[in-house]
């Protein structure tokens, strides 16, 4: 009788919360910012992350999915980046999962084309108890930031140095021309960059092109995993 009311209470939770984010339908970046930055505790990277998972049980978001999550920090613990851009940050969500991984004299840039947006994102990073040493917010569009990264590498970073790292999750139209101009630019490590590229559209074909591109370029490109939310495509030249 026990185990029942435990199944009913869980099935009940579960509508509750199902029925929470269907009337809370609308992703909200400012009400997403508030509830982690009044109930995180500041400092605590680990905190930040719990707190955005209790907001989605209740409300949308855009946060990237538990599936998502895991390529991510298996491939931050593999490739163990110095440089890493992230073009879409949105509520810093992935930005701060990803800048727990990255080793100490590792940075990250991370783009965002809503001025809003952008501001709520980098103070998540802070709150996160990241410093401005670690990471830079742009706020610009992708195209328009790309141009602007050598300079932005630091005077170490010749053109034998690039990204180790890139997660694209801001506009599906723009991945393959952001990632050609990635490549014009001599921004992608060329011994070795991993290009995560989300696929929020599961039904649309939206890395096709990045596909023939990279089917034309097998000698320096392969592709590392393949799943249904999140595509790894691996450079080197
Ligand atoms: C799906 S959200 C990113 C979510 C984030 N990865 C996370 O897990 O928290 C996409 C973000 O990309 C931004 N964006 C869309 N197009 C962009 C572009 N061309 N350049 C830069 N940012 C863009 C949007 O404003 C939005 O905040």
């Amino acid at each position: 009788y026990s185990r029942y009311r435990v199944k009913v209470a869980t099935l009940c939770q579960r509508a509750l919360a199902w029925a929470l984010r269907l009337t809370r339908g609308r992703v909200c970046v400012k009400s997403t910012h508030a509830f982690v930055f009044t109930n995180c505790t500041h400092g605590k990277v680990d905190s930040v992350l719990e707190t955005f998972d209790l907001y989605a049980q209740t409300h949308s978001t855009l946060c990237i999915g538990p599936e998502i999550r895991e390529v991510l920090d298996e491939a931050v613990r593999r490739v163990r980046p110095l440089r890493v851009l992230e073009l879409g940050t949105h509520c810093a969500y992935s930005s701060v999962r990803l800048l727990r991984l990255l080793p100490p004299a590792g940075r990250l840039i991370t783009v965002e084309l809503d001025p809003v947006t952008a501001d709520l994102g980098e103070e998540i990073i802070l709150v996160s108890g990241f410093k401005h040493s670690q990471f830079q917010v742009l706020t610009c569009s992708s195209a328009e930031a790309i141009p602007r990264l050598r300079s932005l590498l630091g005077p170490d970073a010749g053109t034998s140095e690039g990204f180790n790292l890139v997660l694209m999750d801001h506009d599906p139209q723009q991945y393959l021309p952001d990632l050609l101009a990635l490549e014009r630019e001599q921004l992608l490590c060329p011994s070795g960059c991993s290009v995560l590229l989300i696929k929020r559209n599961q039904g649309a074909d939206d890395l096709r092109g990045i596909l023939d591109h990279i089917r034309g370029r097998t000698e320096c490109y392969s592709i590392k995993t393949e799943l249904q939310c999140v595509m790894e495509i691996f450079y080197r030249k």
